[in-house]
């Protein structure tokens, strides 16, 4: 795994997690009521719109109170140590919410931190739904350099793809059945001059 973040940047793990905890996190999406999920922005703070062209899910935050969403960002915190003992990443901490596409939704093209004006450096998506078939849409397209697909995920339940975050544009393709992942970002500890950068 750490061997193909440094050299391509990128990672694709299938089976990150074991099928019941899995299945545990797919309950936990499908059952969390609709108050608890709002629709998806994009831009922090004063340029945070909601543009439901570019993106249309509906996302929900992880707090360390929920138990099974404190359980997530207890392995991701170790992912975090392992990643930094490893690969000297400087990672300082974690954000990461739900998300839901609605059938009909997606994310456009876009990357997840601009250089310099973001501290998100590693982006983790992590699936929730099983059995995803080819014409479910909803994949994950990733991005070159010169705009050639590197990758097209298909977001099956437990995959965990990691990517870095100013580097790679990514988007979602149409999804034709619910679905849920996981998004998140690892963080530098960086506050870049009056803008902090908290979760949304
Ligand atoms: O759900 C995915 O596959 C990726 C979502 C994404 O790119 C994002 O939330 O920034
Ligand atoms: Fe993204």
């Amino acid at each position: 795994m750490c061997g193909a973040l440094a050299e391509q940047g990128y990672v694709i793990i299938p089976d990150f997690l074991a099928e019941a905890e899995a299945n545990l996190l797919y309950q936990y999406a499908q059952e969390l009521p609709d108050h608890h999920w709002h629709l998806a922005g994009i831009g922090r703070e004063k340029q945070h719109t909601v543009n439901t062209g570019i993106r249309s899910d509906q996302i929900h935050w992880l707090s360390e109170e929920q138990p099974i969403e404190a359980r997530w960002l207890e392995l991701m915190e170790h992912l975090r140590t392992m990643l930094n003992r490893s690969l000297f990443m400087g990672l300082f901490d974690y954000e990461c919410h739900l998300a839901r596409y609605q059938p009909g939704s997606r994310y456009k093209r876009h990357l997840d931190a601009f250089k310099g004006r973001s501290n998100r450096v590693l982006s983790t998506v992590f699936y929730l739904n099983p059995n995803w078939r080819e014409e479910d849409g909803g994949e994950l397209i990733i991005y070159g350099e010169n705009n050639q697909v590197l990758e097209r995920v298909l977001p099956t339940q437990s995959t965990l793809v990691m990517f870095l975050s100013d580097t790679f544009v990514h988007e979602v393709t149409l999804a034709h059945r619910l679905r849920f992942s996981m998004t998140g970002w690892f963080r530098h500890n960086a506050s870049l001059g009056q803008r902090i950068d908290p979760p949304a």
